[in-house]
């Protein structure tokens, strides 16, 4: 969240004090006001918009108490978070300064945190948001000051009278917040829909709800924070609160979605090979047990094609590292777009490449190899003829056998691909007749 430029109302007698802050209000961005007693502070502020008071308890004129006091009858004052600087720590003193309005009391030598806490407590609720709301309400007149507020905020709101309704337009991706009165009309109530919400999608922070309701019931309050929902508002509605409440709920939720994204790029960047696109040796670790173990658990088709690009050396010494980079680019490409949406493809180690494809029998994994290897033939990638050895293997119908076997029995085809002349593909079967049933098809 940004914080926005604020004018900030320093008053205090010491100079040095003064001009400290004034320095680090500079520093930040901000606008520094400063007033030398309470007297000429509450000019400023009887002239100027302020979004943030600082004040000494001890002034030469009037103290910080009673200079709070009389900020908190001018108009529009409300707003203004007030901190008062002292270090005095008897409750008496305490006591009247909170009673007079303050906002906070700091002692004057933590000015980094305060500064810290200046801006964070004078984050307008004019501040604009974007972000949607799912918001649940059958009284016309609250739905008409709730719309108000959450359009004056920024958020678009999807509004329903029944909780039913709200609840089929529920969108975990679109909806940033879902508001709910608790007692809505229709056979689904605001509780109901918290729990429902709830169930389809556990992850409280995803989507916060704030419910609402007109029964301060303290019991009722605390089944609906069992029940999941992250926050509470009584009705009748008091603006600045719901604001507040809001503001906190859909930061966080989008602060929560940027952490949530971040986290998602850094761990397809860890399994992802950079210079072709396609899974790295290291993502294979993650996924091969499952892949394994689904094949053998509903005994489904599985099949594996190791790729191997024949005299890749010469590619390197012939047109240099940088062309062997782009060869090796334009075949993971092509392998990517050859994928079906279940199959994986991996970089398996420099020039040698692995497509892993469930649900698919070795008659079709031998096929789709015969024409991966024509399609490379093709390439011609920066222009130089390349070709591969392929070898292909598959999990025997009715045997449990590990990805890793399999890719084991495939490496082995392409090496006997290699000593054959390269340019084909070997199939080794792996089922009952596996010795005798090993077929080739080559460019010859
Ligand atoms: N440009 C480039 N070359 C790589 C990369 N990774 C491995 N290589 C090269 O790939 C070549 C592989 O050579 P070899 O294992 O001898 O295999 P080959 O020349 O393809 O010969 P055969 O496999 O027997 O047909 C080596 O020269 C490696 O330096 C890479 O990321 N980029």
């Amino acid at each position: 969240m940004r914080i926005a430029n604020l004018r900030v109302l320093f008053v205090d007698h010491s100079k040095v004090f003064r001009s400290v802050w004034e320095r680090m209000v500079l520093h930040a961005g901000h606008e520094p006001l400063i007033a030398t007693d309470g007297l000429s502070g509450l000019e400023i502020l009887q002239n100027q918009a302020i979004d943030f008071i600082c004040v000494s308890l001890s002034l030469p004129d009037i103290d910080g108490i009673r200079f709070t006091r009389q900020v908190r009858t001018l108009p529009r004052s409300r707003e203004i978070p007030i901190v008062l600087l002292t270090s005095a720590q008897d409750n008496a003193t305490r006591k009247r300064a909170f009673e007079a309005g303050v906002t906070d009391i700091c002692p004057k030598t933590g000015i980094e945190d305060l500064f810290y806490r200046a801006s964070r407590m004078a984050v307008h609720d004019n501040q604009v948001l974007s972000g949607r709301v799912l918001y649940v309400e059958d009284s016309k007149t609250v739905t008409k000051v709730m719309t108000r507020l959450l359009e004056g905020m920024g958020l678009e709101v999807d509004h329903y009278v029944s909780a039913a309704e709200a609840f089929n337009h529920f969108d975990v991706q679109r909806h940033d917040l879902v508001i709910s009165d608790i007692l809505v009309e229709g056979d689904m109530s605001g509780i109901a829909l918290v729990g429902e919400l709830r169930k389809q999608h556990p992850d409280k922070i995803r989507t916060p709800i704030l419910a609402m309701s007109g029964m301060d019931d303290a019991i009722r309050r605390v089944e609906l924070f069992r029940l999941g929902i992250n926050d509470f508002i009584t009705k009748p509605v008091i603006f600045e609160e719901a604001a507040s409440r809001i503001r906190n709920l859909i930061v966080q939720k989008q602060l929560f979605d940027q952490v949530q994204q971040q986290r998602i790029q850094l761990y397809e960047m860890a399994m992802t090979d950079p210079l072709t696109g396609l899974y790295n040796r290291n993502s294979l670790a993650e996924f091969a047990s499952k892949i394994s173990s689904a094949a053998n658990r509903h005994d489904m088709d599985l099949s594996v094609i190791v790729i191997d690009l024949d005299h890749f050396k010469e590619v390197n010494d012939s047109h240099g590292h940088l062309v062997g980079d782009q060869v090796l680019a334009s075949v993971g490409a092509s392998l990517l777009s050859a994928c079906r949406q279940e199959d994986f493809a991996v970089r398996f180690g420099g020039e040698e490449m692995l497509l892993i494809l469930p649900h698919c029998s070795l008659n079709d994994a031998a096929d789709r190899a015969e024409q991966l290897r024509e399609r490379i033939a093709r390439l011609k990638p920066a222009g130089i003829p390349i070709s591969a050895s392929l070898g292909v293997a598959a999990k025997p119908p009715g045997r449990a056998i590990e990805l890793q076997q399999l890719i084991r029995i495939a490496d082995q085809a392409v090496y006997e691909a290699k000593a054959s002349g390269r340019n084909q593909v070997v199939v080794h079967d792996t089922g009952p007749k596996a010795d005798t049933d090993k077929r080739c098809s080559s460019a010859a």
